[in-house]
């Protein structure tokens, strides 16, 4: 039986994973963990007697085994760093983190003797869209990307848009796309820049999580595009994580690393 603790089980992913915990006869949930929260949360998200209710970090005492985080991109690394400093193997799917926080709390697992799991999507179709777009930036250097979100998402570009970014940059000479004389006539118009490679966020109601990764070759053009529809999408991912997670014995990035 793995022990969970989540954290933001509130939120649109949390209540994702409450039910795949429910519905899951090796995973127990055995605490949860959200600023707000309260007493009546009990009833509200029909949690059962046993489950520890907490709205503050410092109370929490080890009854999980597993700390899941789909939190907020400040308060993630102070989360994860409490989950490895009390025995608990993360799994985080909050973005945020950057990477000299992911090599701190690497150092941090390595010490405490645990494994653990970053992962910027735990949808199969944004981890198939990285794969390809890393391949593909060998040979068309040239490339742009537009990710799209729900209205309600805190932070831009998404994680996996800057993930997507930082593994073109493996295959890709940094260069200056677009004209060496443009202008920006409308600040910013031309997007956020990682190593010369454009990202444009869209946030609109309706959307759930989109990316397109646009390459742009002579006379030719590849676009490569993956679609979450609905958060359930991520939940395939989370459950080969809440599987795998005690075996792995250091912090890994990205899903298809341990897939
Ligand atoms: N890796 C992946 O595949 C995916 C990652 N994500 C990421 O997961 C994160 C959460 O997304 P989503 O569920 O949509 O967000 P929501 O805003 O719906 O939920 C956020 C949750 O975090 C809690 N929270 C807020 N502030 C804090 C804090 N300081 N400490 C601890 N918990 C806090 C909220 O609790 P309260 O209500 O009490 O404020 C709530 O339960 C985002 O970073 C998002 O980008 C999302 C989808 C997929
Ligand atoms: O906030 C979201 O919704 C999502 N966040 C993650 C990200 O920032 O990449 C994963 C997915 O895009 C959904």
């Amino acid at each position: 039986m793995v022990k969970i603790l989540v954290a933001g089980f509130s939120g649109s992913m949390g209540q994702q994973v409450l039910q795949l915990i429910e519905k899951t006869p090796e995973f127990e949930l055995v605490a949860v963990y959200a600023p707000q929260a309260s007493e009546k949360d009990r009833a509200r998200y029909n949690l059962k007697e046993t489950v520890k209710i907490y709205s503050h970090l410092e109370e929490i005492e080890r009854q999980a085994d597993v700390w899941v985080d789909f939190t907020t991109p400040t308060a993630v690394y102070e989360n994860v760093s409490f989950a490895l400093e009390h025995g608990m193997a993360p799994v985080v799917g909050t973005t945020g983190l950057t990477d000299e926080q992911v090599q701190t709390l690497q150092a941090l697992a390595q010490t405490k003797g645990l494994g653990g799991l970053v992962a910027p999507n735990f949808g199969m179709s944004a981890v198939l869209l990285m794969k390809f777009a890393k391949e593909a930036a060998k040979y068309f250097p040239d490339v742009e990307i537009i990710e799209m979100h729900h209205a309600d998402k805190k932070d831009a570009p998404s994680g996996t848009a800057l993930s997507t970014a930082k593994e073109i940059a493996k295959n890709r000479l940094p260069h200056h796309q677009g004209a060496p004389t443009e202008v920006e006539t409308l600040a910013n118009v031309r997007g956020g820049d990682y190593q010369g490679i454009k990202l444009h966020s869209v946030r609109l109601p309706g959307y759930v999580a989109h990316e397109q990764v646009l390459f742009g070759g002579k006379g030719e053009a590849l676009t490569i595009r993956q679609d979450s529809f609905e958060r359930s999408s991520f939940m395939g991912g989370v459950k080969v994580a809440l599987e795998k997670v005690l075996e792995l014995d250091q912090l890994v990035v990205g899903l298809e690393n341990i897939l």
